[in-house]
């Protein structure tokens, strides 16, 4: 059976939150969209909002999922999804830092090589939602 990992676009003024990975080693000092594992029994959403309160400790609505899954690892789905703040300010709790970047900033940052691999098939995702298309 595939596992899912789900992971939040949370966008707010036109820049979207990233947070920079602390673990494991190959993946460290990249930034992604935060998330996690889905539990058995948790809808995506309700792991979404679960991860979301652990690792920055805001509470989040969940929309529609943004571009396709991507495959991580062997049988191991990552899903997108939409997500809005409704209370707190992120705090990187389990992460080495947060940003808030616009479309330039999130294209460049691809472009350097600094975010996770998978995460970068949703850019052209991500820069619509951005740009408000
Ligand atoms: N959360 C998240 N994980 C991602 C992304 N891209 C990507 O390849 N991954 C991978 C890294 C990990 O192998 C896996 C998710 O790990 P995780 O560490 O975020 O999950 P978790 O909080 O449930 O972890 P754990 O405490 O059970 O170790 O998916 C992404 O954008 N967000």
């Amino acid at each position: 059976m595939s596992r899912i990992v789900v992971a939040g676009a949370v966008i707010d003024a036109g820049r979207l939150l990233l947070a920079q990975r602390a673990r494991p080693e190959h993946l460290a000092g990249l930034w992604e969209l935060p998330g996690g594992k889905v539990e058995p029994g948790e809808t995506t959403a309700e792991a979404l909002r679960r991860e979301l309160d652990e690792e920055l400790g805001v509470e989040v609505t969940v929309g529609e999922a943004i571009g396709a899954p991507v495959e991580v690892a062997a049988g191991v789905d990552l899903v997108a999804l939409r997500a809005e703040l409704v209370t707190g300010t992120p705090q990187p709790r389990e992460h080495l830092a947060i940003a808030w970047v616009d479309a330039d900033e999130l294209a460049a940052l691809c472009a350097r090589g600094v975010v996770v691999p998978a995460d970068t098939a949703w850019l052209p995702d991500l820069d619509a939602l951005l740009r408000g298309e």
